[in-house]
């Protein structure tokens, strides 16, 4: 059986001298989506923190694509991050955003035009992403993310200000992404389109 894409053994992680997570042993397969719940506090964040190598661990092992996270060009090739909202550049449109990513990403998995088609953000691509609605710019950070090319995608609560036609639509599109999917939510419906792994 292939390694896993994503593997914690007994991972714990202590954050000012409180126990966040405690011997978390997490196993994702290449292609699963894995919907990481619990209550406000339970360590989701902390959790995908450590999997994209931004929060070390107290304790235990982090294993992603076959490594230990780290912070290089060849581990961001692979790994895409959603999850606060990202700094926007003035005097940019949404869709000159989303050239950018495609220039600095090659080989992008969507064309600008498909990613605003995609997303719902058509009719307002010329606009900064300033003027959008809280959801529209979650939509363009979303569409950011899975625009670029990557293997594993990391989603800090995808469903943030999602009205719920959209909630819908982006369950579809994570089950379209060829990739492996690790996301924190608390949308019942969306971790409904994976495995759920309950924390806390
Ligand atoms: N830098 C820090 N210093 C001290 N405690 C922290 C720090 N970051 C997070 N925590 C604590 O760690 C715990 C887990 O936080 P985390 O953000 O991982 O939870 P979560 O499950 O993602 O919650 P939510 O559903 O509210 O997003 C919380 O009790 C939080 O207060």
């Amino acid at each position: 059986m292939s390694e896993p894409v994503v593997e914690t053994i007994g991972l714990t992680v202590k954050l000012g001298g409180e126990t966040v997570l405690k011997d978390v042993d997490l196993k994702v397969r290449q292609g699963e989506i894995v919907a990481l719940t619990g209550v406000n506090g339970a360590g989701k964040s902390t959790l995908l923190r450590c999997l994209a190598g931004l929060q070390r661990p107290s304790g235990g092992e982090v294993r992603v694509l076959g490594r230990e996270p780290e912070d290089s060009p060849g581990f961001w090739r692979e790994v895409a991050v959603s999850g606060d909202e990202p700094s926007w550049y003035p005097g940019l449109s949404a869709a000159e955003h989303l050239e950018l990513m495609g220039t600095v990403h090659q080989g992008s998995r969507m064309s600008v035009a498909d990613a605003l088609e995609n997303f719902g953000l058509t009719a307002r691509a010329d606009s900064p992403p300033v003027n959008y609605s809280t959801g529209q710019r979650q939509r363009l950070t979303l569409a950011a993310a899975l625009m670029r090319p990557s293997s594993l995608l990391l989603l800090d609560e995808p469903e943030r200000g999602l009205d719920r036609d959209f909630r819908d639509r982006l369950g579809d599109l994570l089950c379209e992404y060829p990739g492996t999917v690790v996301m924190a939510t608390h949308s019942a419906e969306l971790a409904a389109r994976g495995r759920e792994v309950a924390l806390g």
